[in-house]
């Protein structure tokens, strides 16, 4: 199955990539005079062959030319198997391996310097609005710039604040839509203002938590719920006095301590039900919950007290929608106003135990965060919210009544990104999108360490969880074992708890006995420790997980996340200084980059965000800028601007700077790094098994893109054989794919997808299996590495002998020299 759909996509690319037109500009001066000079001897009369010519489609940045013979056997090559033009392979090995720096697409180079971010847009204010200035009860206001050190409200905070806990009669009756860019605070936005509503009933003498649940915030993922319950602890432990007491006590004769009553419970699934019933019953006052498992109390839970409910707050609405919890709300919504109508009636015919005094005639408010607007954002604030207020940022302190207005309002707003992020991308030729990462990462590592900032931590975005689960092992050079592979397959479902995540939960706790094992060191990547992170892990190893990742807080110790779009939404991950796309969003498009990117750059702070541009993607930037919006003020003095660039970054330079070295010497060593990883993966059946695995599921994973991105994103456009090489993987995808279906050796094994076609038509077997697998068997595989060292030596030598002008900035960044980086590679794996 698997086999056919790769044959498929390679035959599909052979045929699309030779009708497909070379540009006529970019890449080097060589290669286009190599490439116009061909197409004049193919097409004498013809002026414009050149762009249409075979050879011009081989932009070796390696200026020989290959024989006749070379020539005619790398045109009738198959998709994913490659010759090494100046050192033809031995025939007998039926396997070549492809050199990094040859028949790469070409890739223009950036068209200008990458731009100084601008000042922070998510910054806390520097204006006089203070917490209380905005109405909010003193006693929080001062907690939270004791204890919490939060002096100033952000720009969003100044605006909801105000809007909900207005007492103003046409504001108390309705609700609130909050959109504001990532990482300005939203959450506190609304906790502040519950709290400042909750807060009063501390002195109604009934109260205690069996008054029931008053609040209850949805979050789409159990690691958001988490992290939000975490913050509503913070807050809640305030030892709020009276006003009149002195703040400054701990203790005290008259202390009281206002919340005590205020109890905040978390409903994420992994724990018992009978557990979060007991809870439930006592009285939870707050409540963070994902959709699923608050729709399963509501309906089953007898003793969830809820009728009093006042807050309801669905945070993250866009992935909520995204998940496709659109009727879980619908239920929920219905759920909650069911109880209320029974609790209601309880109460009037005398079935309740209830003490008097509280106002039933006030209504359930509900607050919608996101940090973008869309139509299916919009369609659940029709749902969900009852005449509501859209609240803004407002970006001076006169400014905050145009915040407020009616919600339609928003309608065709881009996406807004803080002003402060530098956002740029590289157009990486995929053969050497593995080892471009490596480079970054050490780039990253050797600023963070030398910056005087704590940033330091870094989140790559992967695909599938077969990749971020191959790229974690592969890079912390760790084989997989039978173990530490299943993790993922026996683990909870990737959002929240329903019952089969936790039967999943219970029964992987054996697995999982070393959920504290989650780090692993990288040789390549020196000082950094790599976790990982998706929706397929268990609960405990994603727990453990985050809290590692968060603690980590000293720069001289960096950490990496890799991690799929599971981590994009809402997490507040402290210190992280750059987000990598490696693979661009399959799904979301614009929104999901907006939340990728916003785990940097906030509240004011700097940040990074790369993405990885195969050249067949070339026209992505372009699309992405046109529906994103800069935050920084535009020459008329107007705050926003209609759309924001994103500046490209050349690839050879930042692999100059991650390897360092002079001239092309980054070439050779990102070759030694690449062999590396090709010799972890030839290590033991089940790195290969783990590599095709992550292969496979990218493949996939990137035939998902929707249609309108098809034009940008199309399987048939990628070089499956260069792709395999971002896998480590030596092999053809052909040949991957029909070794994943045999459990021993295959002997049909093939290098090229159209001799085992034939040979298999023919009812004839091969005889000898691909070096890969000779290997596997104990044969050696240094021959054909010894070949692809030299053809990049080689290159090298050529290159300067061309007068290509190499830039040495490398330097900058160099962390390992040439010695301290043979010596990694010497011992990996
Ligand atoms: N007024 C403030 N001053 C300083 N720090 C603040 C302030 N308000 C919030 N923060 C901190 O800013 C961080 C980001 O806040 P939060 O997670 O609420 O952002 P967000 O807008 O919800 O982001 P996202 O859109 O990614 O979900 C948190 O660590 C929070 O403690």
């Amino acid at each position: 199955m698997d086999e056919d759909i790769i044959l498929n996509i390679a035959e599909n690319y052979s045929t699309s990539s030779k009708k497909k037109a070379t540009p006529k500009s970019g890449g080097r001066w060589t290669d286009r005079l190599k490439a116009k000079r061909t197409a004049k001897r193919k097409h004498p009369n013809d002026t414009s062959a050149a762009s249409t010519s075979e050879a011009a489609l081989d932009r070796s940045p390696r200026p020989t030319k290959r024989t006749k013979h070379e020539r005619s056997k790398d045109d009738d090559r198959t998709p994913g198997t490659f010759s090494v033009p100046t050192n033809p392979a031995p025939q007998a090995s039926g396997q070549f391996i492809s050199s990094l720096f040859t028949f790469n697409p070409s890739v223009s180079n950036p068209k200008h310097a990458v731009r100084a971010p601008g000042a922070p847009s998510n910054a806390p204010l520097r204006d006089l609005s203070t917490f209380s200035g905005l109405g909010l009860n003193p006693l929080i206001a001062a907690h939270l710039e004791t204890k919490l050190d939060i002096k100033k409200p952000t720009a969003i905070q100044r605006s909801s604040i105000p809007a909900i806990i207005s007492e103003q009669p046409d504001s108390t009756q309705r609700d609130v839509f909050i959109q504001s860019q990532t990482g300005s605070g939203k959450t506190l936005s609304y906790l502040l203002p519950i709290i400042h509503d909750l807060l009063p009933l501390s002195s109604l003498s009934y109260i205690d938590r069996s008054i029931g649940t008053l609040a209850i915030i949805i979050a789409p993922t159990r690691e958001l719920a988490k992290q939000i319950s975490d913050v509503l602890e913070t807050l809640l432990t305030l030892r709020l006095r009276p006003q009149d007491e002195n703040p400054d006590g701990e203790t005290g004769e008259h202390s009281e301590r206002l919340t005590r009553w205020l109890v905040s419970g978390l409903l994420i699934g992994g724990a018992t039900r009978t557990h979060e019933k007991a809870r439930l019953r006592k009285g939870l006052p707050f409540l963070v919950a994902t959709p699923g498992r608050l729709l399963d109390h509501l309906q089953n839970t007898a003793s969830f007290n809820v009728g009093k409910c006042r807050w309801l707050v669905l945070d993250e609405a866009d992935r909520l929608m995204d998940l496709g919890f659109e009727q879980t709300i619908d239920g929920i919504l219905k759920g909650l106003e069911g109880r209320r109508k029974l609790a209601l009636t309880a109460v009037e015919e005398g079935k309740s135990h209830e003490v008097g005094g509280w106002d039933w005639s006030r209504s359930r408010r509900t607050v919608l965060c996101s940090a973008t607007i869309r139509d299916d954002v919009q369609k659940l604030a029709g749902v969900a919210l009852r005449n509501p207020i859209m609240v803004k940022e407002a970006t001076s302190a006169s400014s905050s009544d145009p915040a407020l207005s009616d919600s339609k309002s928003g309608q065709d707003d881009p996406f807004m990104l803080p002003a402060q992020l530098s956002q740029k991308y590289i157009v990486v030729p995929l053969k050497l999108r593995l080892v471009t990462l490596i480079a970054l990462l050490r780039s990253i590592i050797s600023q963070a360490t030398r910056s005087t900032t704590t940033s330091s931590k870094v989140i790559v975005f992967l695909s599938c969880t077969d990749s971020v689960d191959f790229h974690w092992h592969l890079m912390g050079n760790r084989v997989p074992t039978s173990e530490s592979a299943s993790d993922s397959e026996d683990a909870a479902s990737e959002e929240e708890g329903d019952d089969a995540a936790e039967a999943s939960e219970t029964k992987a706790a054996p697995k999982t006995k070393s959920a504290k094992d989650v780090g692993l060191k990288s040789q390549f990547l020196p000082q950094a420790t790599l976790f990982r992170l998706h929706g397929s892990l268990p609960l405990r190893v994603r727990q453990e997980t985050m809290r590692q990742f968060v603690k980590e807080q000293d720069k001289s110790s960096l950490s990496i996340l890799l991690c799929t779009s599971v981590a994009s939404r809402g997490l507040d991950l402290p210190f992280v200084r750059a987000v990598i796309q490696y693979d661009l969003p399959t799904e979301g498009g614009a929104t999901e980059y907006v939340h990728r990117v916003g785990r940097t750059a906030r509240v004011g702070k700097s940040g990074e965000a790369w993405s990885f541009v195969s050249p067949s993607e070339s026209e992505w930037p372009a699309w992405l800028s046109t529906k994103l919006r800069d935050a920084r003020p535009s020459d008329s003095g107007k705050m926003e601007k209609p759309s924001v660039q994103l500046d490209q970054v050349g690839y050879e330079n930042v692999l100059k700077s991650g390897f360092g070295g002079s001239g092309t010497e980054f070439e050779a060593r990102a070759t030694d790094i690449q062999l590396a990883f090709e010799r972890w993966v030839l290590k033991s059946q089940q790195s290969a098994n783990m590599a095709r695995k992550a292969f496979l599921s990218h493949t996939r994973a990137y035939a998902t893109h929707p249609s309108d991105e098809k034009h940008i994103f199309h399987v048939k456009k990628l070089h499956l054989g260069h792709l395999a090489k971002a896998f480590a993987l030596r092999d053809a995808p052909a040949a991957v794919s029909a070794t994943k279906s045999k459990s021993k050796p295959s002997k049909h094994a093939h290098t090229t997808t159209t001799s085992s076609k034939r040979e298999k038509a023919n009812g004839k077997v091969a005889k000898k299996p691909v070096q890969s697998e000779k290997w596997m068997h104990g044969e050696d595989p240094m021959d054909a590495e010894h070949r692809m060292n030299k053809v990049v030596r080689a290159q090298g030598r050529m290159s300067k002998k061309g007068g290509i002008s190499i830039a040495t900035d490398a330097s900058e960044f160099q962390i390992a020299g040439v010695g301290d980086l043979a010596k990694l590679v010497g011992n990996f794996p």
